[in-house]
């Protein structure tokens, strides 16, 4: 299922709205906006405490069919109480869910019709792989033959034919999760949740197994809702990710809406890396860090306004000699402090020599101060990315100079946050 590139908010409260303009890549076609469904799932005012604590506030989310939420944030923020609560097995505080169009808000697990997923596994060990499988299809008192044919194909489709009689014990944490995915989709259910299904398994196999989920959770058109405080697996799974902090929700949006257009520094900070620079705003258009003269995107925001700006490290450009400056905006030289290498690209962190050369700020220019005071508070440290080849050509070493650009259009702009 796809849906466009904006953020999807199913409540406005729940998310604060961008500052400053970044760069948009183009529409493509699957970003088109397609005709939008009834939600699957309707999470409604969700409010959780534990005593005097408060674990979930204001919690509004449409799920719609057949999509994969992935519910993200640092330990703490109250996905997992969120998840359990979608489950009935934590009762909310107040709030409603809606599954299917049914008030689920009160019923016990076993009336809901999910299948869920643990971290742990949670297999019965002294039961066979199949047995487990089993485990729920016997419950609902299925005939005997049916569920031998099902346990079958469900063997068949985590990748385990030939493993129905082996035993937990017996099975890496790979093949235990694929059975553990079985036995959650063994009786058909219409919503799938997952909770940390990857963390407690090696890097390799992560990765392999949430390509296979996913291509599994879509193959079956199953809804699903995962918990994880890993984003590159929120990143790369998710058709649209919930990104949480101490209890709300922070942003909701496409993986790619989030990472391009995140709306709080948090966001910002959380998925991906982010440069922050510390500063005052000099006009609509530009901003002073530290030594720093930064035209960016148009904002709002009167002069001398403490902001901070944004710009990844795959987005700075490094420039090499005989690159044309002319009307270049945001031309910095940097002393490299740091070359880290990281497989396929140097991870180069910079110290910024000297002032921009402020190009395109038009007769706003002299609203600039001259000479520039710098900011005690500005990190001025960059971190940048250079590909091998790059880096090769470019001769980089550690207290050598080097010229960056930091395209406006890649720049964001957030109101500082008080410290
Ligand atoms: N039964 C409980 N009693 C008291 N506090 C609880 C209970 N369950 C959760 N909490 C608290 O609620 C908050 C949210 O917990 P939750 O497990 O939902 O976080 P999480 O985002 O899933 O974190 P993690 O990634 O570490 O599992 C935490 O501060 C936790 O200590």
């Amino acid at each position: 299922m796809t849906y466009s590139s904006d953020d999807v908010t199913t409540d406005p409260r729940t998310v604060s709205q961008p500052v400053g303009a970044i760069h948009e890549l183009p529409l493509q076609v699957g970003d088109l906006r397609e005709e939008r469904p009834e939600p699957y799932l309707q999470i409604e005012n969700i409010h959780k405490t534990f005593g005097q604590f408060v674990a979930l506030r204001d919690i509004y989310l449409d799920v719609y069919p057949g999509e994969f939420v992935c519910l993200l944030g640092p330990s703490g923020c109250g996905k997992t109480t969120l998840l359990r609560i979608i489950a009935g097995l934590e009762q909310q505080t107040s709030g409603r869910i809606f599954q299917g169009g049914k008030d689920v808000s009160r019923l016990p697990p076993a009336k809901r019709d999910f299948g869920i997923v643990f971290q742990s596994y949670a297999l019965f060990p002294n039961l066979s792989a199949a047995q487990n499988i089993a485990y729920g299809l016997q419950n609902a008192k299925r005939p005997k033959q049916e569920i031998a044919a099902r346990v079958e194909e469900l063997l068949e489709m985590v990748g385990l034919q030939g493993f129905g009689s082996k035993y937990p014990a017996q099975m890496s944490g790979g093949q235990q999760q694929r059975i553990a995915l079985a036995r959650a989709l063994a009786l058909s259910p219409g919503l799938l949740l997952l909770d940390e299904p990857l963390s407690a398994l090696d890097a390799k196999v992560r990765v392999k197994l949430r390509t296979e989920i996913t291509q599994l959770q879509k193959r079956l058109g199953v809804t699903a809702i995962m918990v994880t405080h890993d984003q590159a697996e929120a990143l790369a799974m998710g058709d649209r990710i919930v990104v949480m902090d101490k209890g709300y929700i922070a942003q909701v949006g496409t993986p790619r809406s989030i990472y391009q257009c995140p709306n709080t520094p948090f966001v910002a900070n959380f998925i991906g890396v982010m440069n922050f620079l510390p500063g005052v705003v000099l006009t609509t258009e530009s901003m002073r860090c530290g030594n720093l003269q930064l035209q960016t995107p148009p904002f709002d925001f009167p002069a001398n306004t403490p902001i901070s700006v944004a710009i990844r490290p795959e987005d700075i450009r490094v420039l090499h000699p005989d690159d044309d400056l002319t009307n270049l905006p945001n031309v910095v030289t940097a002393e490299i402090e740091g070359i880290e290498f990281l497989g396929s690209v140097y991870q180069i962190v910079l110290r910024p020599k000297e002032g921009v050369r402020g190009q395109g700020l038009g007769d706003r220019e002299n609203a600039v101060p001259q000479p520039l005071t710098p900011n005690p508070h500005s990190q001025e440290r960059l971190t940048c990315e250079v590909s091998i080849h790059e880096a090769r050509d470019l001769d980089l070493a550690p207290n050598t100079s080097l010229q960056i650009q930091l395209p406006p259009d890649f720049i964001r702009v957030f109101p500082a946050e008080p410290s």
